[in-house]
């Protein structure tokens, strides 16, 4: 219906250059009898020209709409190490911007096709005029086309590369969000993350945005000369041709003249249709990337696991630029129902990587993972995964909670919020919480209350109490896992808490990707050593 009240438009708007012509050339006595039709032609055109618009525009909107919700689908089907790989930024990019750019050009996809329609139709009255004049206007747009047509593939090539600047921007404006309270207490690293990175990547985009928007002008003013110079054939066209006669002439100068608002028309929306395509290109890839596992989303939840068995899983991470792979594993491990298993190990030994190979987040590259004695296999990934309850630290605390099967949320929840000492600064009402505007310590504590409502057969936390006081991780330690185990769960618990390592019925422990220990209880850590790096002692002002 768009498109064809665009086209409708079109076809009208070349009548009216019919019209107007008959009507400059015509004597008195017919004019009364092109009134009508011109009154008739022009009502057309614009209530076909105001539906096309606005059926363009729902339709842009729509298509806007579905492409985020596509995308927003296929991050969610994809394996989570996809996305650490491909990057927040590109992700974000293509939502927001290419997104956009695509939207921006179903607004102006209606403008385009009526003018398209205009000037061919006004070709085809010319045509009917003169057949000579119109043989050498034509030779001369074919040429005129040619010109456009090589420019345009560097537009193309610009605002491509100007693409990938774009994502690296978004990358930065995420450090400077992220990063506003580091930034404002160092003036000179502000400066010089300003300055240098975030500096930097606006002038990339600025730079390949403008040139190839640049080009752009220069082949519109291309296409501007040769109009010239078509209005000024047409002009003189009785020099080279004087059997024409002045009718023919007329006709072709004022087609020309009203034939340059629709050709700016397309013109201007030729930037647009270029970002669309470029933007086309860019979500084609991501959505290529962002593949999706193969899983049954329909199945019923599978019943809480006995034991989860590893055994010979490993994970490689290999980083580019130092060349180096970090592998964990290989892995063996068996976590029994309502057993409580401590993971600990020094920083960067591969705790939070065995977390998300045991939760499903990572698949294993080698071994495999079985659920009673039955494996993992590719498809079953999805279902295993909701097994588990996880708290990572970088964990996301959504306001709503999920609906529980009794419809008793909220009074759990509260009752949560009452155990975890929170009662007093946020609820949960309506499924949701009332507040998130907490401190770290306490968001993580709502986590914490999340997560036991999704009541999962195994919970993994991971450096949970790192930022708890002492007065809560012995809540948490003394209390909280006590009382998870006994409800029959399994509780996996990444930790440096050394004081608390008694609870565990079970710890293991990790060095550069391996277990190096696992038993019942592992040692308390000998006193901490006098520390060899002292820090600089306050200098005493003189
Ligand atoms: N996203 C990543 N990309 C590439 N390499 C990674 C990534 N995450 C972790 N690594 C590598 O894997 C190693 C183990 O990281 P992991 O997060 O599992 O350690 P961890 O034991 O949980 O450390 P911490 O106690 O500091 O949380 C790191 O030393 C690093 O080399």
């Amino acid at each position: 219906a768009a498109l064809a009240a665009a086209l409708l438009c079109g076809v009208g708007g070349a009548a009216l250059v019919m019209l107007i012509n008959e009507a400059l050339n015509a004597p008195v006595e017919r004019l009364t009898g092109l009134l009508a039709p011109f009154a008739a032609i022009a009502v057309a055109v614009m209530a076909a020209q105001s539906a096309s618009w606005a059926l363009f525009a729902h339709l842009g909107q729509t298509c806007l709409a579905r492409l985020r919700l596509e995308i927003a689908e296929a991050i969610l089907r994809t394996p989570y190490r996809n996305l650490e790989t491909i990057g927040r930024a590109r992700i974000r990019s293509a939502l927001a911007d290419d997104a956009v750019n695509i939207a921006n050009f179903g607004v102006g996809f209606p403008v385009l096709v009526t003018n398209v329609v205009v000037v061919f139709g006004a070709l085809g009255y010319l045509a009917w005029l003169s057949l000579g004049i119109f043989l050498v206007a034509l030779a001369l747009i074919a040429a005129g086309s040619f010109g456009y047509h090589l420019s345009h593939r560097s537009v193309v090539d610009h605002l491509r590369r100007a693409g990938f600047s774009q994502d690296k921007l978004y990358g930065d404006f995420d450090q400077l969000l992220g990063g506003a309270k580091e930034l404002k207490l160092n003036e000179a690293k502000a400066r010089r993350f300003l300055d240098r990175d975030l500096a930097a990547a606006i002038a990339a985009v600025r730079r390949d945005r403008a040139r190839g928007l640049a080009l752009l002008s220069l082949s519109d003013g291309w296409g501007r000369f040769l109009f010239m110079f078509l209005i000024g054939m047409a002009l003189f066209a009785r020099l080279w041709l004087p059997q024409e006669n002045a009718g023919v002439v007329t006709g072709y100068v004022v087609a020309f003249l009203y034939l340059m608002g629709p050709l700016e028309g397309v013109l201007a929306q030729l930037p647009y249709v270029n970002l669309a395509r470029v933007a086309i290109g860019r979500i084609e890839g991501v959505l290529a990337e962002l593949k999706a596992e193969p899983a049954d989303l329909s199945g019923a939840p599978a019943a809480a696991p006995r034991t989860i068995t590893l055994e010979g899983v490993t994970h490689g991470y290999f980083r580019e630029r130092e060349e180096d792979v970090f592998t964990l594993g290989p892995i063996d491990l068996t976590l029994p129902a309502g057993e409580t298993l401590f993971i600990v190990g020094g920083n960067g030994s591969g705790k939070t990587t065995l977390a998300k190979l045991l939760t499903g987040l990572y698949a294993p590259e080698g071994g495999r993972i079985l659920v009673d004695g039955v494996p993992v296999g590719e498809g079953g990934r999805h279902a295993y995964r909701q097994h588990f309850a996880a708290i990572y630290p970088d964990f996301q605390l959504f306001e709503t909670l999920l609906e529980a099967a009794d419809g008793r949320l909220d009074d759990r929840a509260n009752r949560w919020l009452a155990r975890l000492q929170l009662d007093h600064k946020a609820a949960v009402r309506g499924g949701a919480f009332t507040t998130r505007d907490l401190s770290q310590g306490q968001r993580k504590r709502l986590a914490l209350v999340a997560a036991c409502l999704e009541d999962k057969p195994v919970m993994v936390f991971d450096e949970w109490a790192a930022d708890q006081d002492p007065a809560f991780k012995e809540v948490f330690y003394r209390e909280v896992l006590p009382e998870l185990k006994a409800s029959g769960k399994a509780l996996v618990v990444i930790t440096h808490d050394d004081r608390y390592f008694d609870l565990a019925d079970r710890i293991v422990k990790l060095e550069g990707g391996r277990v190096i220990s696992e038993g019942a209880s592992a040692p308390r850590s000998a006193p901490a050593p006098e520390p060899s790096l002292r820090l600089a002692p306050w200098r005493a002002a003189s």
